[in-house]
């Protein structure tokens, strides 16, 4: 059952800038990755989802509820990040973890204390004075805290440094093994990779990618790095492997099993240093999406 749900969503802000028919969906207890470059539309479909945006046509649900038309009642299901925080800047974290739970009617702080301690952020600090990371730290606290069965998060590990990055990924695991459904947009590949069962790829407003995780990891193939010991069976060996790119010894190219087929022709050759790796998502992406980042 899908308990996000977005069907031919569309907010034209002129210009060709905005969303067009976008349409997609989560599974419960599944994680989407809602990818795409800055300005591809990626705030203004959450937006919407929060019931902030009245859609020009089509609609966005969860669990079966319009999110324009009850966006009180969704907001209460929902732990959400936003892109943008627009903090109370005279509050301490504390005094504005307080207020958000209020707002939630939440009455048990215990889970938000444990978030705090485990982001290592100390909540007495004013906003004001608190840098990118830790108000964002802040904002993930505020997400987490009320153990919606739904989160929405909107470029979550903006402003974060490798490890807390790392300790985000833990934290989304966690909520993977509760049955959340989780949508998270970024721009960040890796992030996603580690992370998410499916990815929709957003660009210029519409989608152009909606791809099981699983299916990406089978099918992509490895990328071989080899270094010949001169540059005549670097040559050779190029002729052999159309498609390949060639740098002095050096001959690189993308392979999907056949790895004895492989062994037996460098077998032919005096080789110096072999390099293979699976590709990386981004570049499973640019494979089949066009040369253009996203
Ligand atoms: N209220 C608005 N009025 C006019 N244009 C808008 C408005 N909100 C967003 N846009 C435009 O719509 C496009 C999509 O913006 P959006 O913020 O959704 O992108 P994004 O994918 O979240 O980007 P980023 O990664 O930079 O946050 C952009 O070109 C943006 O300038």
């Amino acid at each position: 059952m899908s308990v996000i749900d977005i069907k031919n969503l569309t907010k034209d802000y002129g210009d060709q800038k905005g969303i067009f028919d976008i349409s997609f969906f989560a599974n419960a207890g599944e994680t989407v990755g809602f990818l795409g470059a800055n300005g591809a539309g990626k705030t203004t479909t959450i937006r919407h989802l929060m019931g902030f945006i009245k859609p020009d046509r089509g609609c966005s649900e969860i669990f079966g509820m319009d999110c324009f038309r009850r966006a009180a009642d969704i907001q209460k299901r929902i732990g959400y990040l936003p892109g943008e925080i627009a903090f109370m800047d005279h509050m301490s974290g504390m005094d504005f973890i307080r207020f958000m739970a209020e707002m939630k009617q939440m009455k048990d702080l215990g889970y938000a204390g444990e978030l705090i301690d485990y982001l290592e952020l100390d909540p007495k600090v004013k906003l004001k004075k608190m840098s990118k990371g830790m108000k964002q730290k802040i904002a993930l606290v505020v997400a987490f805290m009320q153990d919606a069965p739904v989160l929405i998060l909107d470029e979550p590990t903006s402003g974060l440094d490798p490890l807390m990055q790392n300790k985000f990924v833990e934290m989304i695991k966690e909520e993977q093994r509760k049955g959340k459904t989780i949508l998270m947009s970024s721009h960040i590949f890796e992030e996603i990779e580690n992370t998410c069962d499916r990815i929709v790829m957003i660009k210029n407003g519409k989608i152009v990618a909606d791809e099981n995780m699983e299916k990406i990891r089978t099918e992509r193939s490895k990328h071989y790095e080899i270094t010949f010991s001169d540059e005549r069976s670097a040559k050779m060996f190029q002729g052999k492997y159309p498609g390949s790119k060639r740098s002095c010894n050096t001959v690189c190219f993308l392979m999907k099993g056949n790895t004895m087929e492989l062994l037996r022709e460098l077998n032919r050759y005096e080789v110096e240093d072999i390099n293979a790796r699976h590709q990386t998502l981004e570049e499973v992406f640019l494979q089949y999406y066009g040369g253009e980042r996203v």
